[in-house]
This record gives structure tokens, C-alpha cells and sequence, in this order.
């Protein structure tokens, strides 16, 4: 089986994700991570973050078992992996390595922004995970601060706001709810509650 499940930043999709592949015996891939890695090795070159030909180089090369959430989630790779996530030719490859990780026995969960509309429309279960703004940077911030790095909630919501009209707005694979995916809005739910009511809706579409 494979669960889809896509949403903003920070609105505690990667949490449910790790979970719900723990609690169901499904492997997990946070999707966030092949963009944040080939942003992250194209920052590290001082490459141009707007040549499509030299990412999808650096996404051919990418191999997914060794993908490090710590070392890639500095708030700035976040926003250049947004950046890079507008080239067509990179989403195509990415995609690719996304979708042979899907298919592998005995199924999977991926989050990301395109899961349930590109990456696997075709998935037993979807859900879209959103949360308020303000609570999303709240969170974030949080997240920051317990890893001993700088935050500002001001400047992160307003980060959070903007990386979400460019994830929004772009043509190709723009973040959005598929129209068959469960809509769980984490705004007033603790992880726990999340959790729960996630493990109630896959449960019921298994059984369907
Ligand atoms: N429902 C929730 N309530 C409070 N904090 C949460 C909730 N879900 C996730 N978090 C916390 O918010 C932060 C971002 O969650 P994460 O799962 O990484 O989001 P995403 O994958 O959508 O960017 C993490 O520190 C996580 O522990
Ligand atoms: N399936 C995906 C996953 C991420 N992304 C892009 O990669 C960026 C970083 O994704 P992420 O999931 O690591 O970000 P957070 O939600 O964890 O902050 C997003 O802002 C998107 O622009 C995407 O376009 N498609």
C-alpha cells in the first residue's frame, strides 16, 4: 500500500509520515529531502541555483538511502530546495527516483508537495496536512530553538508564507490538494491527536 501524504512547510506532514510508516510496517521517504540535497550540494559548489541542467546532474546522483534530515534542514537550503523546485527537468528526475521508491514491496509512505497529484495519484491513501501559518512558524520555531539555532518567529512565519505562494504558484506540480485526499487540519491537535486521527483514516481506507 502506499500512503500519500502532501501539505506546506511545517505543518507536521514528515512527523505523521515517519509514524504512520512505523505504525503500518511501510517504508517512508520525505520527498522534501531529494530537493533539499541537490539545493544543499549546488550551495556547497557555489553553483547557480537557476541552471536546470547541473541540478539534474547533481539529482542523478543522489541516492536516497543516504539522506541526513539534520544535515539538510538549515532554514536557507529549505528555501533554495523551493527555488530549485520551479525546473521542470529536475522534478522529472526526482520524481523518477520517487516513484521506483514507491513501487518497491511492501510499500510506502512519501510526503512532499505533489505526492497524491503527481508522484503516486494512484496511491491507496491520501491526505493533505495543513495547519494555520501562525501555528506552522510557532512550530518551527520551536523545532529551531531545540536545536540550538537562531529563530524569529516573525521572520520565519513570513519565510513559511512565502516558500508556500512559490510551492502554491508554480506550473509545474504546484502544491495542492488532490481531490480525492482526506484533509487534516493539525491547527488545534497536538502530534498525538494527529497521529490518531491519520491512523483512523488510513485504517478505514484499508478496509474499504
Ligand atoms: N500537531 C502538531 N502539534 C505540534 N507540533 C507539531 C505537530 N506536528 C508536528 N509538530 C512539530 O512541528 C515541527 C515540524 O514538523 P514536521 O513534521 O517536520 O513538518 P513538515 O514535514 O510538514 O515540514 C516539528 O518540530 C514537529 O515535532
Ligand atoms: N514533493 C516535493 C517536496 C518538496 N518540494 C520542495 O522542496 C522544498 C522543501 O521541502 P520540505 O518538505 O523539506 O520542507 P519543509 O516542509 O520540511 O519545510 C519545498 O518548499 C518545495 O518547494 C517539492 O517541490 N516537492
Amino acid at each position: 500500500m502506499i500512503i500519500a501524504i502532501d501539505g506546506p512547510a511545517a505543518s507536521g506532514k514528515g512527523t505523521l509520515a515517519r509514524r504512520l510508516a512505523a505504525h503500518f510496517g511501510l517504508r517512508h521517504l520525505d520527498t522534501g529531502l531529494t530537493y533539499r540535497a541537490v539545493a544543499a550540494a549546488l550551495l556547497a559548489q557555489g553553483l547557480p541555483l537557476g541552471d536546470e541542467a547541473i541540478a539534474v546532474e547533481i539529482a542523478r546522483r543522489l541516492d536516497l538511502s543516504h539522506m541526513d534530515r539534520a544535515l539538510l534542514s538549515a532554514h536557507e537550503t529549505g528555501e533554495a530546495a523551493s527555488r530549485i523546485a520551479v525546473l521542470p527537468a529536475l522534478r522529472e528526475e526526482l520524481v523518477r527516483l520517487q516513484r521506483a521508491f514507491a513501487k518497491a514491496p511492501p510499500g510506502a509512505v512519501l510526503d512532499g508537495r505533489d505526492i497524491g497529484t503527481v508522484v503516486c495519484p494512484d496511491a491507496g491513501v491520501k491526505l493533505y496536512v495543513t495547519a494555520a501559518p501562525e501555528a506552522r512558524a510557532k512550530r518551527r520555531t520551536a523545532e529551531m530553538l531545540s536545536q540550538g539555532k537562531e529563530a524569529d518567529f516573525a521572520s520565519v512565519l513570513e519565510d513559511l508564507k512565502r516558500r508556500d505562494e512559490r510551492d502554491q504558484s508554480r506550473t509545474v506540480a504546484p502544491l495542492r490538494q488532490a481531490a480525492d485526499a482526506h484533509l487534516l487540519d493539525t491547527t488545534e491537535m497536538d502530534i498525538e491527536t494527529a497521529f490518531r486521527a491519520a491512523v483512523d483514516i488510513v485504517t478505514a481506507a484499508r478496509a474499504s
